[in-house]
């Protein structure tokens, strides 16, 4: 039966490590994606059996890349163009469902697919990003609206695609929009009335600090998007947040470092003001957005304990950083990098003169535009320290072309092709790292792309789906599969979620192909082109 929705306090949000709920993007603040249920271990996971199963509109065949939200039994998920559905997480009863119908405006400048990755919860709210622009708040209990804002005009450049982050009375989100040359901005809006506390630009006017790492007149359409989740520590309340690619992705057209493209920003999160920054990839021509997650984690690297943020990035490097200085300790390839050929002592990447297409020619580097590793979640097991990473392996050719900003219109300067990583036995490989390393420790490979988030357990347990549409869960030790389900009814691209209700222990993921692969993927998305398309919610369960 469905109860009372308890209210999400600060307090259990700050706790939200030690939860078997659900309750936030990466089920805690740090990122790790880690849930302390042990119900389900390496030896009864073979017995999992799927509880129940939602099927969402026909007319859905984009990407499903939500990661189910888990509050006592409400659960929700949103879909592709942003429809909200809440469910009761053990019986899968529709509790409440919201479809903003987006005019067809809205998805005008997507660069990758009308996807939405899911909610953020506060008290008895939760909250949406919209590709349209807007931000609404609802009662989590009966769906009922609170409050809508518009951050921008659809259309022009801009979209939101992440799932927003609660914190201590604000609503956090980041734009998308690198493709289009929008200059990318993070917020703050007040959690009960809407208005914005702060709006921080991702790229500084040329008055401010790093302004003249950019060409005159530059900044106003110079990308740097901030499109995925940030991370967040509560003690000092500060926010790792990744920036993506600046604009145009022809780099010959913007001399300098281009700050904070493909950039980390630790940023206070009472003002918005950037405490240290660290640029994976400077002066980037490949679109090696740097907004894959950063998870806090404490590492012991060549004998010295640190408290760091792990990251894999775009441009093929497993990079640990200091939390407190945003310091380099070490980064250590995870697929093959020809354009990025490591780091100086600075911390700056060390890019590769031959890797630049020039307008009118065309170049070879390893990875592709869609990086070693793009947006899908990689989750963290302090007790192994482990994390688990869904990896690509290509390469591809980029070829310079002319280009000028117009609003709206894409903003790249560049063609591109993909091809296998030369060597590799497939384009997917789970993978599995150890963090006081930076090293592979398993790997698990797939002749498809592996573009599945991870959930790690802490009774060793690794769960993430193939584009082949199972849903597998190894030993996050080893790599051995211990389990798969039988073929979904599409291919996962989305994490999965554990949680625990009345004592039972839940598995929930959505199937629905889609995403950017399918639409920029060239031969890598022609071999995964018999993947059925549409959405299907599905959870398993020990039968007990
Ligand atoms: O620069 C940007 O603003 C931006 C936004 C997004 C997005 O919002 O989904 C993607 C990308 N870039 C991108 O480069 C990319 O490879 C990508 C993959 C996906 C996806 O959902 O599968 N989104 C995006
Ligand atoms: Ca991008």
């Amino acid at each position: 039966a469905t109860t009372e929705y308890p209210a999400v306090t600060q307090q259990r949000l700050d706790d939200a490590h030690k939860s078997t709920d659900w309750l936030t993007y990466y089920h805690s603040y740090g990122g790790e994606s880690n849930s302390p249920a042990t119900q389900i271990d390496p030896r009864n996971v073979k017995n999992l059996k799927m509880v129940w199963s939602h099927k969402f509109p026909a007319d859905l065949t984009q990407g499903f890349e939500a990661t189910p939200i888990v509050n006592g039994n409400f659960m929700f998920v949103t879909t592709p163009k942003d429809h909200v559905y809440a469910f009761d997480a053990t019986t899968g009863k529709k509790l409440w469902s919201y479809d903003p119908q987006l005019p067809q405006i809205a998805y005008k400048t997507v660069c990758c697919d009308v996807v939405n990755r899911g909610v953020a919860l506060y008290k008895d709210s939760l909250y949406v990003a919209m590709l349209s622009g807007e931000v609404a708040s609802f009662n989590a209990q009966d769906g009922q609206i609170n409050w809508k804002k518009q951050l921008f005009d659809p259309g022009i450049g801009y979209a939101f695609s992440l799932a927003p982050l609660a914190a201590n009375g604000n609503i956090y989100v980041g734009s998308a929009g690198g493709e289009y040359g929008a200059r990318g901005f993070i917020a703050a809006l007040d959690a009960h009335t809407g208005d914005t506390v702060w709006k921080k630009y991702t790229v500084p006017s040329p008055d401010e600090k790093y302004g003249d790492t950019w060409p005159k007149g530059m900044y106003t359409h110079s990308g740097s998007p901030a499109w995925l989740t940030g991370t967040y520590d509560p003690e000092n309340q500060t926010l790792y947040w990744g920036v993506g690619n600046p604009g145009p992705w022809l780099a010959e057209l913007r001399p300098g470092k281009n700050l904070y493209s493909d950039s980390l920003l630790a940023i206070n999160a009472g003002n918005g003001d950037i405490k240290w920054h660290f640029q994976y990839t400077q002066h980037d021509s490949w679109d090696y957005d740097g907004v894959n997650t950063a998870i806090r984690a404490k590492i012991n690297y060549q004998g010295k304990e640190y408290d760091a943020l792990i990251h894999a990035d775009r441009n093929g490097y497993f990079i640990a950083l200091d939390q407190k200085t945003g310091k380099l300790i070490y980064a250590k390839p995870f697929v093959k990098t020809t354009s990025v050929l490591g780091y100086n002592k600075e911390g700056e990447s060390i890019n590769n003169p031959k890797s630049y297409p020039k307008v009118g020619e065309t170049i070879h580097t390893c990875p592709q535009f869609l990086g070693g590793k793009n947006w899908w979640s990689m989750a963290y097991d302090p007790k192994t320290h482990i994390v688990v990473v869904p990896s690509l392996h290509a390469c591809g050719t980029y070829t310079g072309s002319k280009v000028s900003y117009m609003q709206g219109l894409p903003y790249l300067g560049e063609g591109f092709s993909i091809y296998p990583e030369p060597g590799s036995k497939g384009y997917g490989e789970v993978q599995g790292i150890d963090v006081n390393t930076g090293k592979k420790v398993w790997g698990h490979w797939s002749k498809m792309p592996w573009n599945g988030g991870v959930t790690t357990t802490a009774s060793g347990i690794a769960f993430t789906g193939s584009l082949e549409g199972h849903l597998y869960a190894f030993e996050t030790k080893t790599g051995k599969v211990l389990w798969k389900s039988p073929k979904l009814a599409s291919g996962i691209v989305a994490q999965p979620s554990v949680y625990e209700v009345d004592g039972k222990e839940y598995v929930a993921i959505l199937a629905g192909y889609g995403g950017a692969n399918p639409i920029w993927g060239g031969p890598m998305a022609t071999m995964t082109k018999n993947v059925p398309r549409g959405g299907t919610l599905y959870v398993f369960s020990l039968n007990n």
